[in-house]
């Protein structure tokens, strides 16, 4: 048997979705780059389940359904309000209040494609309503229900702070939603199908997908990108911190990637979005050495910011808390999810790989009395 640790280079499955050849990203064969400057995120959701771009007409409606599946069923606002708000990070509410969520829907277990096409709407429509409530309780605000003529993104603005935001916001959400949308067979997707395989449910598939994402090597790493600018402070501190951390052998987060050797395609965009939206603030320090960062990272180790490095100081200048910098990130990738899941659906197999035991022989069972 050969292993591949962390299956590095293995490819797992086909699929339509998206793509990563010769570090370049698409969505169906869109690149990122035309998508991030024209699209809405709701042209690419439709896009992701559809594998093809909505008409003007065909865009409208969807956009209708989603917002027309925004409301949150009562109870799940209601199990919001009784966590420990001090304790609780936005990710796990968000992964339990999915999981919750499909207690509510009727057609949880019914597998027909669609039944699951409806789940998926709903199920996307819904993920902004959990995260901006859970942001509004804990600080002891109602959450605010969302509005039909919104789009996604303003929405989202709208729910969490409770007024339209201005265009600019908006435009950074639409965009960051649109770089995160999909990602091939990331770990968080690949979770989500190894979930569906076993023909378990939709509602399974993107809890599991969402623990997955949580953790600091995949999409928990924003937040600590945004912990480490913070411990360092001023832009002179830069270097010196980074020069301790590897010293000591520790990860810069939001630096490096599995697949991308060059760059990853989508940190450009944020970049430029960090550079404009912390002038505006009056908060460049988090721009400045975040570029340090990135060049010395780069030079001493060759290694490209990722998706999560440039994020942490755009959603930091927008005012977002810290700890919704992931939640942000699942909202966006559940279309990714969704979409992977309905195509494995489509053409499902068990998902089993083996593993190489190299564990103790075989050994004769000791009776508890003579063990020492
Ligand atoms: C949306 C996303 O999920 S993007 C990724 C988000 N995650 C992060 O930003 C966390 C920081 N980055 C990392 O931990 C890694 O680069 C990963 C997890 C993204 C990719 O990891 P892998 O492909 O498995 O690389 P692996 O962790 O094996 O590292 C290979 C080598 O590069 C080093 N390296 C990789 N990333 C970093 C980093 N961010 N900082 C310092 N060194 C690093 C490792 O220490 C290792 O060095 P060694 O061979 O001397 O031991
Ligand atoms: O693909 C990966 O390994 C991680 C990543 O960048 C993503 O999920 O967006």
């Amino acid at each position: 048997m050969t292993t591949a640790k962390g299956l590095e280079g293995v490819v797992a499955t086909q699929s339509s979705i998206s793509s990563i050849i010769n570090d370049q990203l698409t969505y169906v064969g869109y690149t990122i780059d035309d998508l991030a400057e024209n699209s809405s995120f709701e042209e690419v959701i439709y896009l992701l389940w559809n594998l093809k771009l909505p008409t003007k007409s065909e865009l409208d409606a969807f956009k209708a359904e989603l917002a027309d599946n925004m409301k949150l069923p009562e109870p799940v606002i209601d199990h919001l309000r009784s966590y420990d708000l001090s304790t609780v990070h936005p990710m796990a509410a968000l992964r339990t209040a999915v999981s919750l969520l499909g207690l509510y829907d009727d057609e949880a277990d019914v597998m027909e494609e669609a039944a699951n096409k409806q789940k998926a709407l709903r199920i996307q429509a819904k993920i902004a309503t959990i995260v901006t409530a859970f942001a509004r309780i804990r600080k002891g605000l109602d959450p605010v229900e969302p509005k039909k003529d919104l789009s996604f993104a303003e929405n989202f603005l709208y729910m969490l702070n409770g007024k339209e935001a201005k265009d600019i916001e908006v435009e950074a959400i639409n965009k960051a939603l649109v770089l995160h949308a999909d990602h091939e067979l990331n770990a968080s997707t690949f979770t989500a199908r190894v979930c569906v395989a076993t023909l378990s449910d939709i509602y399974s598939g993107i809890t599991a997908a969402i623990g997955a994402l949580k953790g600091p090597l995949h999409g928990g790493a924003n937040e600590q990108v945004m912990k480490m600018l913070t411990e360092i402070d001023s832009v002179e501190n830069a270097i010196p911190y980074i020069e301790e951390k590897l010293k000591n052998k520790e990860k810069i987060m939001g630096m490096g990637h599995r697949v991308y050797k060059s760059g990853d395609p989508r940190a450009k965009h944020l970049k430029r979005m960090s550079k404009e939206l912390t002038k505006i603030t009056g908060q460049d320090k988090w721009y400045t050495m975040s570029v340090k960062i990135e060049d010395y990272i780069k030079g001493e180790k060759g290694l490209p910011a990722n998706v999560d490095f440039y994020s942490a100081s755009v959603y930091h200048s927008l005012g977002i808390d810290h700890d919704l910098f992931t939640p942000l990130f699942a909202m966006s990738r559940a279309s990714g999810w969704l979409a992977h899941i309905l195509e494995q659906y489509d053409n499902n197999r068990l998902i089993r790989p083996r593993a190489d035991y190299i564990g103790p022989e075989t050994q004769k069972y000791v009776a508890i009395e003579d063990r020492n």
